[in-house]
This record gives C-alpha cells, sequence and structure tokens, in this order.
C-alpha cells in the first residue's frame, strides 16, 4: 500500500476535499425528514402556513447546500480518481519499458494490455466509488440510526434484526464474489491475447486461410469471458435484489407496528412518515456500502495483478555497473566459457562453453542449422539477456560493467523479426540517430541499398510507414532497419538472418559498402546462405548451442564436416556457392 501513497499525495486536496464536501449530503438526508415531519405535525395539523414556509424556506436551504456539496464531492472524486488512474498507468507503462527480455517473456502482451487498461480501469472505479460513499455511507447509516433511535426506540429495535442478517449476507457475497472476479481478469486476459496476436498476424492468417480457425478460437475465449462474467455477475445480481427484500420487509414491519402505535396514539403520523424515511437510509448506506466492498472485491483482483507488474524483479539492470561513464570505443568482443539458458528453463542451456574473439573491424559469420543458438549467442553481447556462466566481454570489459546505454549505444543489432513503426521513413531511420543530417540518412540508406527504392516513391524519405511497416516489401524492410542500425555509426553492428529476403546481388553489394564504410565496425553477420558469410574473416559453425567450427571459409571447407554438409547441401541446391 506504501506505494499507493504516492498516487494519492499529488492530489491530496481533493482526495480529502471529495468526502467532506459529500458530508453535506449526508446533513441534507438526515435534516430534511425530521423537518418534513415537524411540517406533517405541528405546521399542517394546527393550520400554521407561517410554520409551513419558514421549515420550507429552511428545507430549501438544505437541498441547495446538498446540491453544491454533492456536485463538488463528485468532482473532486472524479478529479483524483482519474488522476490517480493515470499515474498508475504511466508508472505501469515506465515498468514495462525497464523490462528486460527475459521479463517480457514472462507475460504476455496481450496480459499487460489488460493490466494496464482494464484493471486499472477497475481500481479507479472503487477509488472513485469510495471517495465518493466513503464517509456518506457511514454517516447516514449512524446519522439515520441515531435519528430513528431518538424518534422511537422500540421500533428502531425492529433494525436491529434486519442489519446482522444482511451483514452476514454481504459478507458471503463478498467472499465469493473475489475468486469470480479473479477468474474473469483471467479471461480478459486470454481474449486480449487472442485478439491481439490475431490482428497483428492478420496477413499470415489470411495467406493460410485459417479465418475460421482464429475465429473459432476467438469464441472459445469469448464464450469463457461471457460465462466466468456471468458467473461474477450472478453474485452481484442477487446482492441488489436481497437487499430489496430486506428493505421492504422491514419497512413492512414498521409501518405495521408505527401504525398500531399512531391509531394508539402513542406516534404521530409526521413521526412516522420520518421514521420510514429513515429506516429507507439505514438500509441504502448498507447497499451503498456492500457495492463499495463489491467492486473493492474486484479492484483487488485488478490490483494483485497490477502488483504483479510493479513488483516484477527486472533482473537486467546496470545498477550493479562498475565502470557506468565507460563507451564501446574498439568493438572487440570475447566471449570466455559462456554458457547460456532461459528463463525458466536455466539448467536447460541452449548455449555451452562458447569461447573466441572477434577483433575490431573483423566481419564474423554465424552459421548453423535452425535453434543450434545463433541468435541466443549474438543477443549476448548487447546485453538483450545475461550469461547463465561464463563472460562476454566488449573492449576487454565485461557487458555488466558498462551502463546498458552505453553499451546498446555501440551495438547495433537488427533483429530477426524487424521492425518498423509508423510514420515517416525518416522518422524510422532516426531511431539510429536523432540528429542526424539529411545527408549522413541518405549516406545510411545507401549504404543498405535503400536509397533507390525510397528516392522511386513519390514522397521519398517522407513516405508514411503503416503500423509495423506493411506498405513495404520484406526484402526494403530489411534494407530499411539495417540502414537505421547503420545510422548509430555503431563499433558492433550485428545482423541477425537480416538480409533473407533480399535478393543475393543486392546483399553482395551490402557486403561490399560494409567493406569500405564500416571498416573499423565488429561485424557479426548470422546467415543461413553460405554465401552471405564466405567472405568473412572467421566464420563460427554452431550446432546444438556449441561452437563445432571456427575458421574462414576455406579453412572450414576443409576441416569441418557441419560446414560441408551446409556447403554442399547449398551447392546441390543453388551452384551458387563457391570454394
Ligand atoms: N525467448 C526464448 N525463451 C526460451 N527459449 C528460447 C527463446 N528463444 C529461443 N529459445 C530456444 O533456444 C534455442 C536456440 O534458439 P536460437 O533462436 O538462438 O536459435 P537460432 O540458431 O538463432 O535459430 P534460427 O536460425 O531458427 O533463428 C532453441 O532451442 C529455442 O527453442
Amino acid at each position: 500500500m506504501e506505494r499507493y501513497r504516492n498516487y494519492i499525495r499529488p492530489y491530496l486536496a481533493a482526495f480529502i476535499a471529495g468526502p467532506i464536501l459529500m458530508l453535506t449530503e449526508v446533513a441534507g438526508e438526515i435534516a430534511l425528514p425530521k423537518m418534513m415531519s415537524l411540517i406533517i405535525n405541528n405546521g399542517v395539523a394546527n393550520h400554521d402556513v407561517g410554520y409551513i414556509l419558514r421549515i420550507g424556506a429552511a428545507m430549501i436551504g438544505f437541498a441547495m447546500l446538498m446540491l453544491l456539496g454533492g456536485v463538488g464531492g463528485t468532482f473532486c472524486a472524479a478529479k483524483a480518481s482519474v488522476s490517480f488512474s493515470a499515474d498508475l498507468r504511466k508508472d505501469l507503462f515506465h515498468k514495462v519499458q525497464q523490462f528486460s527480455f527475459k521479463n517480457i517473456d514472462d507475460f504476455s502482451t496481450g496480459s499487460l494490455v489488460t493490466r494496464l487498461t482494464n484493471d486499472v480501469q477497475q481500481v479507479q472505479m472503487v477509488v472513485r466509488m469510495a471517495l465518493v460513499m466513503m464517509f456518506r455511507a457511514p454517516g447516514m447509516f449512524v446519522g439515520a440510526l441515531i435519528m430513528a433511535f431518538t424518534m422511537n426506540a422500540r421500533l428502531a429495535l425492529v433494525i436491529l434484526v434486519v442489519i446482522p442478517l444482511l451483514s452476514v449476507g454481504i459478507g458471503l457475497v463478498l467472499k465469493t464474489a473475489f475468486p469470480r472476479f479473479t477468474v474473469m481478469q483471467k479471461a480478459i486476459d486470454q481474449l486480449n491475447s487472442g485478439v491481439q496476436e490475431a490482428l497483428t498476424n492478420v496477413r499470415v492468417i489470411k495467406s493460410f486461410v485459417r479465418e475460421d480457425f482464429e475465429e473459432q478460437k476467438f469464441e472459445e475465449n469469448n464464450k469463457r469471458l461471457k460465462d466466468m462474467s456471468l458467473r461474477a455477475m450472478n453474485v452481484v445480481i442477487v446482492t441488489m435484489p436481497m437487499m430489496t427484500l430486506a428493505m421492504n420487509v422491514t419497512m413492512l414491519a414498521v409501518v405495521w407496528y408505527g401504525g398500531n402505535m399512531i391509531i394508539g396514539g402513542t406516534m404521530q403520523v409526521g413521526d412516522l412518515s420520518a421514521f420510514t424515511t429513515y429506516i429507507v437510509q439505514i438500509l441504502m448506506s448498507l447497499m451503498m456500502l456492500a457495492m463499495i466492498f463489491l467492486q473493492a472485491s474486484r479492484a483487488m483482483a485488478s490490483l494483485k495483478r497490477i502488483n504483479e507488474v510493479l513488483d516484477v524483479d527486472i533482473d537486467l539492470t546496470d545498477e550493479e555497473a562498475k565502470q557506468k561513464d565507460l563507451t564501446v570505443s574498439r568493438g572487440l568482443v570475447e566471449f570466455r566459457n559462456v554458457s547460456f539458458g532461459y528463463g525458466k528453463r536455466q539448467n536447460e542451456a541452449v548455449l555451452h562453453d562458447i569461447n573466441f574473439t572477434a577483433k575490431p573491424g573483423q566481419t564474423i559469420g554465424i552459421i548453423g542449422s535452425t535453434g543450434s543458438g545463433k541468435t541466443s549467442l549474438v543477443q549476448l553481447i548487447p546485453r538483450l539477456y545475461d550469461v547463465t556462466a561464463g563472460q562476454v566481454l566488449v573492449d576487454g570489459v565485461d557487458v555488466r560493467e558498462y551502463s546498458l546505454k552505453h553499451l546498446r549505444d555501440g551495438v547495433a543489432m537488427v533483429l530477426q523479426k524487424n521492425v518498423l513503426f509508423s510514420g515517416t521513413i525518416e522518422d524510422n531511420l532516426r531511431w539510429g540517430g536523432e540528429e542526424a543530417t539529411r545527408e549522413e540518412i541518405r549516406a545510411a540508406a545507401d549504404s543498405a541499398q535503400a536509397d533507390g527504392f525510397v528516392t522511386s516513391f513519390a514522397k521519398g524519405y517522407d513516405t508514411e510507414m503503416g503500423q509495423g511497416g506493411v506498405n513495404v516489401s520484406g526484402g526494403q524492410k530489411q534494407r530499411l532497419c539495417i540502414a537505421r542500425a547503420l545510422l548509430k555509426q555503431p563499433k558492433i553492428l550485428i545482423l541477425d538472418d537480416s538480409t533473407s529476403a533480399v535478393d543475393t546481388a543486392t546483399e553482395a553489394k551490402i557486403r561490399e559498402c560494409f567493406r569500405t564504410t564500416l571498416k573499423d565496425t565488429t561485424k557479426f553477420i548470422i546467415a543461413q546462405r553460405i554465401g552471405s558469410v564466405e567472405e568473412a574473416d572467421q566464420i563460427l559453425v554452431m550446432d546444438e548451442g556449441q561452437i563445432v567450427g571456427m575458421g574462414s571459409h576455406r579453412e572450414l571447407l576443409a576441416s569441418c564436416e557441419a560446414y560441408q554438409e551446409i556447403y554442399y547441401s547449398q551447392k546441390d541446391r543453388s551452384g551458387e556457392v563457391s570454394a
């Protein structure tokens, strides 16, 4: 709860003023029935118009006070709750941005979206309800109870029978509601994850004609959410009629006994009318409390899910880094006895005892069967993941000693799954260098063989990209992503299978440009085609998480069985590789 104080503190005035202003409504609600009874008992019974007008004017005064207090209180409650949730959402988003790749692996995107939107919304609602009702409901309860007992203690005893019964009922409702709301939020998660995946990959779905399958999957998730919502709502549904029944039975009892008292001359008509209003108020206040608790039980389920995100231990930080001011200056990369495993599968290492050195300016080709650990290996250089054992050193310093910013500023990585963002091509390229001039942007695009096709677009570098870069081809997207990485002017450049969609002639031109313009940059090129790496200074051949061959193309061809296998299988197919 400590952390939530920070969300209250900036809006403390609204948090305090809201409930206090609502007390004016309580004052009015308690005073008005009494005044009404005075009008009936004294004004009407004695035909005293002056008295009726005086009390009536006071009643109007109270009503105006209630209006002002109600509007002010509700406004403060809305302002406080909306601001509270906006700040909470901001911190949640900030936390997610700090997540390491491993942390991200632990949550589905859909679940994070639900937590940032729907769960925060639930908390916002309970905060608003609480501010409006936290003083009002108990105030009305106590005030009306006192008034009822002072007016007629014997008759008020009826309510003492009803309150414990209702309290037990409300308790049971809440006990049942909490687990059901938790399950319901999980069902929302599932639905959101499914929708998010289906929408992001709509093109693949269409090309495989899997719309029916996706619709069925959606239908299942949707039905589950419907069922779980109904299961949770059933609890809410019984609450209101249960309370209304209790109220009606109580009223009947009060009118029955009260009526007898009037007939017996021990009670005035006006008092019975006020009394029934107080009884309604007592039960209404209990209903309000029940509603707050019900919403609170839903919000607690959401709060738990929000806390799961806020409490995540960011497992990859640079807090312990001893050389935070150090920047990558040469691009020397060394792997010393490196082993690595993903998240929960730490003991199932996907990399075993990796040792090699890449000298500044060298080109290192990495080749191997799919799943052999190529991506896992290069991800350790910019610390997207941390090694399980051993050390990765850049310029002779363990990567964990650098600040993440300086390390990643020095390393540019073009991921296997290339992503562009909505905005112009220039906006996208500027990710690599915010201050870059148009000339520098064009030079980087030129090296990546992208300038040609970009300038052929009517709007050139000002062409708007669709979300994810949908309006360029796969190969064009890859080239733009390479250009974006080049603009960083990195000391280490990693291309993870990032020319797979580029034709071999263009790819050769890109490699040629690298040779001339990136002489001092250490380049790691993961590729499926031997042709993409054969000119590399050093080629690492990976198999089942191990380096099974290391050397130049000629050396490997002479000595490495795994390399020979890849070489001859590709040669047989295309004849494009050369010895
Ligand atoms: N985020 C992840 N969480 C858990 N396991 C993973 C993750 N990413 C990869 N793996 C596993 O690690 C192993 C190595 O995967 P990696 O992506 O490094 O292989 P790769 O050689 O790059 O494959 P490809 O050529 O298909 O891209 C595989 O067994 C894969 O299942």
